[in-house]
């Protein structure tokens, strides 16, 4: 397996930067999930890896050996799409050895190679079926087999799991994070689903407009986006954005909602205000950090409820405060109404800040 070191990458279209100034390294064994809107830039950024596109400027490095105008099969990377392309006239066995075949390797060790692949990935029974005579899981199993026995440095994966139903999606998510364990394969795996990416990788590359907006470990990008775009993407329900004005009273740094209302901010997060060059400030809260009142208590400010969800586990909960959509989750039996008034209190110690023009989350210091 190998590192793989995109600097400085660029990809443009006239104008338009489908990929703008991205630096990222993929150490050797990582799972990296390149994830984001429709749109960001994650295919074009695997697709410059594996070289199906060339790249405007920038280097890409697999190994030790910068590879921006290699093939693609002098890349020695293996790929696997969404749309496995299997061939329909040919067995488990033949579509996997196939690859193997057209690099003229001896009979014997494809042979050796195919039963290998099919023992890892649990399809030694399946070699002698035709795709046809497979589930799509079974299928995009084999596609992935037919990437393993090529031994690659580097597996490329443009949303593998999106053809499938959602139920074989969270069983194959599972057995594709098992695959990298077992293996200590470097991948690199496109997702528009960050959920997946939280699950299955070790670091995610989060990408807006082209451009990397945060690359880090699922836990790092979830406890500390590094700004309001990373807040709302990752995390469901959505990390709510709450657009207040700070203000100094009697020497304490307060928050103010539009609807008048002020929330004293503990010593820590005023210090982090105190930092900021702006009175504008947004308040970032995810719905497990803010407790939902039915009655007016200290340190709780007042909103309106808006929509209720019972999911059976636990009960969403949307409000409105300060011209902004609240998620909050609350247990079962709490008995909510839409357009009650409700009071909502957030945990200061989770709470998250940024910076409402930049859109940067404001650092402690
Ligand atoms: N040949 C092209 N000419 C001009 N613009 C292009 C071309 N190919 C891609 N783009 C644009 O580059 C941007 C990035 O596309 P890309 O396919 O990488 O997005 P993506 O994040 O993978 O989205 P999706 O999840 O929808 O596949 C898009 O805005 C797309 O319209």
């Amino acid at each position: 397996m190998a590192r793989v070191v995109l600097d400085d990458l660029m990809k443009s279209y006239g104008n338009f930067h489908a990929v703008n100034h991205v630096s990222l390294t993929v150490e050797d064994g990582e799972f990296v999930a390149l994830v984001g809107p429709s749109g960001c830039g994650k295919t074009t950024t695997l697709n410059l890896v594996a070289g199906l596109l060339p790249i405007t400027s920038g280097d890409i490095t697999i190994g030790d050996q910068v590879v921006n105008d290699l093939d693609p099969k002098d890349r020695d990377i293996a790929m696997v799409f969404q749309n496995y392309a299997l061939y329909p006239q040919k067995s488990v066995y033949k579509n996997l050895a196939f690859p193997l075949q057209m690099r003229k390797l001896p009979r014997d060790e494809i042979d050796r190679k195919v039963k290998e692949a099919a023992r890892v990935l649990d399809m030694t029974h399946l070699l002698e079926r035709k795709p046809r005579e497979l589930s799509g899981g079974q299928q995009q199993r084999v596609a992935l087999g037919r990437a393993l026995v090529r031994d690659p440095a580097v597996f490329l994966m443009d949303e593998p799991l999106s053809n499938l139903d959602a139920k074989l999606r969270v069983q194959m998510r599972s057995e594709l994070k098992r695959f990298h364990h077992d293996l200590q394969a470097t991948i690199i795996y496109v997702t528009h689903d960050q959920l997946e990416a939280v699950t299955m990788a070790d670091k995610m590359a989060v990408m807006n407009g082209g451009n990397l907006q945060q690359y880090d470990s699922p836990a790092q990008v979830f406890a500390h986006p590094a700004n309001m775009f990373v807040a709302s993407f990752i995390g469901s329900p959505a990390m709510s954005l709450i657009p207040l004005e700070a203000s100094t009273v009697d020497g304490n740094i307060v928050l103010t909602g539009a609807e008048g209302w002020s929330l004293p901010l503990s010593s820590f997060n005023s210090r982090k205000i105190q930092n900021a060059k702006t009175r504008k400030v947004v308040l970032g809260a995810r719905h497990s950090t803010i407790k939902l009142h039915k009655t007016a208590v200290s340190d709780a400010v007042p909103a309106k409820a808006y929509t209720v969800e019972p999911t059976g586990d636990v009960t969403f909960v949307q409000a409105f405060l300060s011209g902004a959509i609240v998620n909050i989750s609350v247990p079962p039996n709490v008995d909510v109404a839409p357009d009650e008034q409700i009071w909502l209190e957030f945990d200061q110690e989770r709470m998250h800040l940024f910076d409402g023009e930049t859109e940067m989350a404001i650092k402690a210091d």
